[in-house]
């Protein structure tokens, strides 16, 4: 079963086709991944599937329409571009402001996910003291936490570590078989290797299957 549909999505912007006819399905359940030289049109694609950017075509969520002004159809977890932290908090309230927001405050759940990727759980440590990785270990983490139905994450391996990068694959994959769905952009391919349950090329704001 499909969670996403897109069908002949395009953008232009002065004249230049960004998206060309973009047509792909994501399936429930599924580790779909966008690859593609800088400026292919990756993150267009993301920020089109979640209703960020107005494009022409048809994409739908949940057999739901996606829609810049609506409602978006499920509960989504994203990362895209920097992460969006307040950094006068610490990591732990910086998760707890999302999964207040989620209604599904559970406070070991947000330990476990600070412990599993090697940030601190305290709640003294303000954010502005992390490194860049651990911000984009964090910015994973306000994506992963509420264990959504949609996961989309943005070339979440950049600066990190290569451990960093292994708990990150068993992360994903144990969300997965909890019911997330994830898209994920990514330049790593070693990492699009161990994850993607379906790989697709992204070339001049165009999309093909990766065999
Ligand atoms: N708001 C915008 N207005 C005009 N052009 C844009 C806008 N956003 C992106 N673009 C252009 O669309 C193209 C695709 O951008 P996109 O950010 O999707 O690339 P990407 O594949 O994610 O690249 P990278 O690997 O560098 O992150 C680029 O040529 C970019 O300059």
């Amino acid at each position: 079963m499909n969670l996403i549909e897109l069908q002949n999505v395009s953008r232009s912007f002065s004249g230049k086709k960004l998206l060309n006819d973009v047509s792909f399905s994501v399936e429930k359940g599924s580790i779909t991944t966008l690859e593609g030289i800088n400026g292919s049109g990756k993150t267009l694609i993301l920020k089109a599937i979640l209703g960020l950017i107005k494009v022409s075509g048809n994409i739908t969520v949940n057999r739901k329409r996606v829609l810049v002004s609506g409602r978006y159809p499920v509960q989504a977890g994203v990362l895209i571009e920097k992460p969006s932290l307040l950094n006068e908090f610490s990591a732990f309230k910086n998760l707890q402001l999302i999964t207040d927001l989620l209604e599904s405050s559970d406070d070991d759940m947000i330990k476990e996910l600070l412990i599993q990727f090697d940030l601190p759980i305290d709640k003294k440590t303000k954010v502005k003291k992390f490194s860049l990785g651990m911000k984009q270990k964090l910015g994973i983490a306000q994506a992963m936490i509420g264990g959504c139905e949609l996961i989309v994450l943005d070339e979440p391996t950049n600066a990190l570590d290569e451990e960093s990068i292994a708990k990150l694959i068993v992360t994903i994959r144990q969300m997965r078989e909890a019911g997330s769905t994830f898209i994920i952009t990514s330049h790593d391919r070693e990492f699009i290797e161990a994850i993607a349950t379906r790989r697709i090329g992204v070339r001049d704001g165009a999309t093909y299957e990766v065999a």
